[in-house]
């Protein structure tokens, strides 16, 4: 059975996109999203983004990381998928619904209110999120905001110096979070601009993370770093990112599509 694709990505954070409402998919297993997002025997991406109907809103979606775990939100995919749609639409997710509109700057996409109880994190126990009494070699008292996905955010002079590829993976399985954790490093350079590299659970080091601009974003807002509308400079691009009084967050950014194929499911099936 072949199954088409759209292989989009979002500031270089890349996708692979099914669409259920066209064709019919199979169960998306752990093993089946991990091997679609294999970058040597699979297509390759940093997220597999998966379409079908839904009851609540013009369509569903779900998102997968390299490793195959499922998250409850994805900032880029969410603008590749709304410039996939092409119009404005109302999408659910794990992470509760969002909604997309195509604006002059790219996509722009409703993300909803942020979280910052330590159990809607979720951490291991109780503490102060907002600067939490913990520390990672040089990495100390972070901040913590669930975006539809759970993100620490650490506050260092120079996110270059630091060692993601090898801190990273040691904070995500940290028994701290209990359903790990997606780990950002920021640099405050303004009132109005922040720096940011991240290591995203489930897909180590990405060109770009959505969720992570936001939960960022609105930990410097929380601790009054920032103004509420900032620019995030990831290694892959600029993220506006606006925390509005309403509570409601809102990325604005591009979103492009690469290539479109299709492959045979027997070839991904163990
Ligand atoms: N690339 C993403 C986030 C994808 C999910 C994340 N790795 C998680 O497991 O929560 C983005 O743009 O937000």
């Amino acid at each position: 059975m072949r199954i088409g694709f759209v292989k989009m990505h979002g500031l270089g954070n890349d996708f692979v996109v099914l669409d259920g409402r066209s064709e019919a998919l199979p169960e998306i297993t752990t093993t089946l999203a991990a091997a679609l997002a294999n970058r040597h025997t699979g297509i390759g991406c940093d997220q597999l983004v998966v379409l079908d109907g839904s009851d609540v809103a013009d369509f569903r979606m779900r998102f997968f990381n390299a490793d195959g775990s499922e998250s409850g939100a994805c900032g880029n995919a969410s603008r590749a998928v709304g410039l996939l749609h092409g119009r404005p639409a109302r999408i659910e997710t794990l992470g509760g619904i969002l909604t997309t509109e195509p604006s002059e700057a790219g996509i722009s996409v409703d993300m909803g209110v942020p979280r910052f109880d330590w159990d809607a994190i979720p951490l291991g126990f109780a503490m102060d999120t907002l600067t939490m009494p913990v520390g990672w070699e040089d990495l100390v008292g972070p901040t913590a905001v669930n975006v539809g996905n759970p993100h620490v955010i650490f506050f260092t002079p120079d996110t270059d110096a630091v060692d993601l590829a090898r801190i990273g993976p040691i904070i995500e399985h940290d028994p701290l979070f209990p359903q790990r954790i997606n780990v950002n490093v920021a640099t405050i350079t303004s009132r109005s601009a922040i720096r940011l590299r991240v290591w995203e659970r489930g897909s180590g080091i990405t060109l770009a993370c959505g969720t992570g601009a936001c939960a960022t974003a609105v930990g410097a807002m929380r601790r009054g770093l920032v103004d509420r509308r900032v620019e995030v400079t990831l290694p892959g691009g600029v993220l506006v990112i606006e925390w509005g009084t309403d509570g409601r967050i809102t990325m604005t950014g591009p979103a492009t599509e690469a290539f479109r194929g299709s492959f045979e499911l027997s070839d991904y099936l163990a």
